[in-house]
């Protein structure tokens, strides 16, 4: 860790989807560097189990909260001011689709690809910043979205709602600025994580035809995330907002996307 090991002392940061993999990462790097943290997600089992680990570094609390549900984000907020009393940090990192043709997607499946990714984020973007960002003129966001700069074929779904987040990103980042609120994005490319568990083959079988592909040749690592998430959390980007930081070994300009739809073609 190169950051100062008190770089986020006395700061208050959310980490949604912060139970597993990448959200899990981004937890424990804000904890090391001395911040409290809150964490929340679907499943209040593997949240508190996660909340106990995280805590051996610092103050974690944990609230079960389904992003997409304007009222259980109230509650969050709410919840966050009577254990912290402030938020400085919030980072929009649950999320999740599953691997399909465009046309195999059922209404039912697209909503609820675009209800976690894109509108899920929206709600509790605007709840922290009511709650907390704007009267206390002073935040941040940090935005996990997906490289998806060429399209995502094979997950157009997550594609469309991850494009949506990086143009929402742009405008929040404009109309906040006023009161001392960055919001930017990471894009992380194949990240090795829990995440990709929820993979069926043959489309895991791919990952390692993806992994040759990338020019640096090898998938991402959680804390390579991380420590993106914490340049943008801090003080060492202070002019930097309505941007997207890339976490992909080149995958932006260099991967052959298609290779997705083929593997579910033949799943
Ligand atoms: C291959 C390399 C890619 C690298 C880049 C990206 C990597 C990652 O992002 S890794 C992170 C992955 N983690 C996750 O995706 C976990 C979170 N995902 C989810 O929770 C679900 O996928 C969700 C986003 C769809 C939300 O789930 P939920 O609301 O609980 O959905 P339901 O089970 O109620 O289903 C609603 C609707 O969606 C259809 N559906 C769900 N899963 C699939 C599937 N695997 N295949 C096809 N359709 C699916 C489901 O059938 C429902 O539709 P209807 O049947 O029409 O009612
Ligand atoms: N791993 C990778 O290669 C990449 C991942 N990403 C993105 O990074 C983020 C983290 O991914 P990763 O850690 O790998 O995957 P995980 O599946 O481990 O993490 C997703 C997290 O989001 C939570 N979550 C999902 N839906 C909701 C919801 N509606 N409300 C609240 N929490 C929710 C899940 O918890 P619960 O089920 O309890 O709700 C889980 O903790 C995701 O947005 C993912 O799409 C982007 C690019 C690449």
């Amino acid at each position: 860790m190169m950051y100062a090991a008190n770089l986020f002392e006395d700061k208050v940061a959310l980490v949604t989807g912060g139970r597993s993999g990448i959200g899990y990462g981004i937890a424990e790097a804000l904890l090391k560097l001395g911040a409290k943290v809150a964490i929340c997600s679907r499943k209040e089992a593997p949240l508190a189990e996660a909340a106990e680990q995280l805590s051996k570094l610092g103050p974690c609390r944990y609230q079960a909260c389904d992003i997409r549900d304007g009222a259980q984000v109230e509650r969050l907020a709410e919840r966050i001011k009577s254990e912290y009393g402030r938020l400085d940090l919030l980072v929009n990192n649950a999320g999740g689709q599953f691997p399909s043709l465009a046309r195999a997607i059922s209404d039912n499946g697209w909503n609820a690809v675009i209800n976690t990714n894109l509108n899920g984020t929206f709600y509790v973007s605007r709840i922290m910043a009511e709650h907390f960002f704007i009267p206390q003129a002073s935040g941040n966001i940090v935005n996990i979205i997906v490289n998806m700069a060429r399209g995502f074929p094979g997950m157009a779904h997550t594609g469309a709602a991850r494009a949506g987040v990086e143009n929402l990103t742009k405008s929040l980042a404009q109309e906040w600025a006023t009161y001392n609120v960055r919001v930017n994005c990471v894009a992380p490319g194949t990240i090795i994580s829990s995440g990709l568990h929820t993979y069926a083959e043959p489309v895991k079988a791919l990952l390692e035809e993806m992994k040759a592909d990338n020019l640096m040749g090898r998938h991402g690592r959680v804390e390579e995330v991380a420590n993106a998430v914490l340049f943008l959390a801090s003080p060492l980007s202070s002019y930097t907002s309505g941007t997207t930081l890339y976490v992909d070994g080149l995958d932006h300009l260099h991967s052959d996307r298609m290779r997705l739809v083929n593997g579910v073609r033949s799943s």
